[in-house]
């Protein structure tokens, strides 16, 4: 297994490189008889494409998706469903500097280190483009999990020192559509400010995105290593510049103790409920039925116009200023992965749990 598979049934494999002709997926194990409207496929990546606004990368690409197979007569027949995305803005002034100097805390040396033979056309496979495959396979899992009720959002809570101080539950999850993806205008202007900031000044900056998952069942989720919060975590690591992930409490369940901790249970008509949700809607790997929340923590871009120290490939010291299109902070546009991998991970359980009970 050369790890570019993710998911048991629900399956996503990606190929592809930032500057190649062309990046894609295929999606094996989506059950048939799935209406897919395209256009909301098509909106999510939009939502993540490059080139959106003078605050992210100035790449520009449409990222249309052209599906292949797996789809007839508007449904999906059970059989893989391939696409793909054409890659059309690859100029980058970044080749001759990154092709034999790694760029530091980017992944240049280290696939150099594994592979020997390394595309430093822009990062490569390194590169987050291949995450618009991820997008489009979640928009996919998203329709699928529709059937159930189940809905997705994630939003940007905190970036530098600008950070949503109110409790999740008062905010209005309808705004992340706006450029910052943060719910909170005032927090969203301070945070574009910052970011705004950092590019003009050669920097980047990092940020954290919560996530929320309603209506999933009470018994998704296995109980030993396929535990549900073991494969989000999973699922977040993978995308790129992730650096910490934190389900309900978190690290904030270290300073508490039990008897403030512990979510009691109660009554809500025929439903149990609890009434806190510290467990962040997963107990012993599997969902409880409360809101799954979680949140993801993403560091400061790699690829800065300020001068550092770093080793070329005959391992020489020097220095590198990037000069290429960067995004000064991937938070806002991180959005949609999120929702997407979240997607990817509950719909393979949906699918697993089928065959869990008499
Ligand atoms: C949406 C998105 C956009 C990104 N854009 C850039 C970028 O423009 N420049 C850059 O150096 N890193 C960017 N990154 C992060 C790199 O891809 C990442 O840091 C690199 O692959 C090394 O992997 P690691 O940070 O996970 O260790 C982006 C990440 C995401 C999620
Ligand atoms: C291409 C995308 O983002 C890219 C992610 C990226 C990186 O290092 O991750 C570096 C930049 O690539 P390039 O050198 O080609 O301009 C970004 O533009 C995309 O998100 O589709």
């Amino acid at each position: 297994m050369a790890g570019n598979t993710f998911g048991k049934i629900f399956q996503l494999s990606t190929y592809g490189e930032s500057h190649g002709t062309a990046i894609g997926g295929i999606i094996d194990g989506c059950p048939a008889g799935l209406n897919l409207d395209l256009e909301k496929i098509q909106k999510e990546l939009d939502r993540r494409r490059p080139g959106q606004s003078d605050i992210t990368t100035q790449r520009s690409e449409s990222d249309t998706v052209t599906f292949l197979s797996g789809i007839f007569e508007g449904k999906t027949t059970g059989t893989p469903i391939a696409f793909q995305i054409p890659n059309k803005d690859q100029i980058s002034k970044d080749y001759s500097a990154i092709k034999d100097v790694y760029r530091p805390s980017h992944a240049d040396f280290a696939y150099d280190a594994k592979y020997g033979h390394r595309d430093y056309r822009g990062g490569g496979r390194s590169s987050a483009r291949e995450t618009a495959v991820r997008v489009a396979a979640g928009a996919v899992a998203k329709q699928f999990l529709a059937l159930s009720e189940i809905k997705i959002k994630a939003f940007v809570s905190c970036i530098a020192e600008a950070e949503l101080s109110e409790g999740i539950e008062n905010l209005d999850l309808s705004a992340p559509e706006n450029e910052i993806r943060c719910p909170d205008p005032i927090v969203a202007s301070q945070m574009r400010k910052l970011i705004e900031e950092a590019r003009d000044s050669g920097d980047s900056l990092g940020g954290i995105i919560t996530c929320i998952i309603e209506n999933v069942p009470a018994g998704l989720g296995e109980p030993v290593f396929d535990k549900l919060h073991a494969n989000l975590g999973k699922a977040m690591l993978s995308i790129n510049a992730v650096k910490g992930f934190e389900i309900g409490s978190g690290f904030a369940a270290a300073k508490m103790r039990g008897s403030e901790h512990n979510d009691s249970f109660v009554k809500s008509g025929s439903k149990t409920i609890t009434k806190t949700n510290y467990s962040g809607g997963v107990q012993g790997g599997i969902s409880n039925g409360m809101n799954i929340v979680f949140r993801i923590a993403f560091k400061p871009v790699a690829s800065i116009g300020k001068s550092q120290d770093t080793v070329n490939n005959k391992g020489e010291e020097t220095n590198i200023k990037i000069e290429g299109r960067h995004d000064p902070c991937v938070v806002p546009r991180a959005v949609p992965i999120v929702e997407a991998m979240a997607a990817l991970v509950i719909a393979d359980h949906s699918l697993i749990n089928r065959s869990t009970k008499v």
